[in-house]
């Protein structure tokens, strides 16, 4: 795997520092509120159980999983839901927690359908967010880091399902998607 990498981007160290941070900041914000965090699968399932660790008040889970890759470095721009949520958003405040936004076609999509389900609120947390391709405007509440235009792999990030165990996140050389 690691021969495969191009550069990393942000170690274990600093991953863990920027969550620690998100989650204080989140901490502050859901004081006293029925904070629902859905994680959206696979990407985010790395980020989802390490923030929810740093979140000193009380939170419940549930999870969704889309996709829009397939085994592709390009977003097919279809989304599809593979599992939805096991319970009803209404009023709830639900903070959804992705792993990455690139183009921003899956949050869209994502974000109408939620909204129409009435949460009280309806927030977004990225860890990475690559704005230079975005093709639709995400409204993006909070968020870990600016990612250059290069496919990332790492962290829970897949390239064709692979490369999700690697503990820091990553340039994927493209001599290995481009053959
Ligand atoms: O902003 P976009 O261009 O829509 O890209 C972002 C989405 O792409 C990835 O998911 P993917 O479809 O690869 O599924 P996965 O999470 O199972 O890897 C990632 O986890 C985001 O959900
Ligand atoms: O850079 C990326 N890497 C992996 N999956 C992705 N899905 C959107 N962008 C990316």
């Amino acid at each position: 795997m690691e021969k495969d990498i191009e550069e990393v981007l942000f170690t274990p160290a600093q991953l863990d520092e920027k969550i620690t941070e998100l989650g204080h900041q989140i901490t502050k914000d859901y004081q006293g509120k029925d904070l629902l965090m859905i994680g959206v699968l696979k990407g985010a399932n790395v980020f989802m159980s390490d923030l929810m660790r740093k979140i000193e008040t009380s939170v419940k889970i549930d999870f969704m999983a889309v996709s829009s890759y397939g085994l592709s470095t390009q977003s097919s721009g279809v989304v599809r839901i593979i599992k939805d949520l096991d319970y009803s958003i209404e009023g709830k405040d639900v903070l959804v927690v992705e792993d990455i936004i690139d183009t921003g076609l899956t949050l869209h999509y994502l974000y109408d359908n939620l909204l129409s389900r009435k949460p009280s609120s309806l927030k977004i947390c990225t860890l990475l967010d690559k704005p230079e391709r975005r093709r639709v405007d995400i409204p993006v509440d909070y968020k870990g880091f600016d990612i250059p235009d290069e496919f990332i792999v790492g962290y829970g990030i897949d390239y064709a399902e692979q490369y999700r165990n690697l503990p820091y996140v990553a340039i994927l050389k493209r001599e290995v998607y481009e053959k």
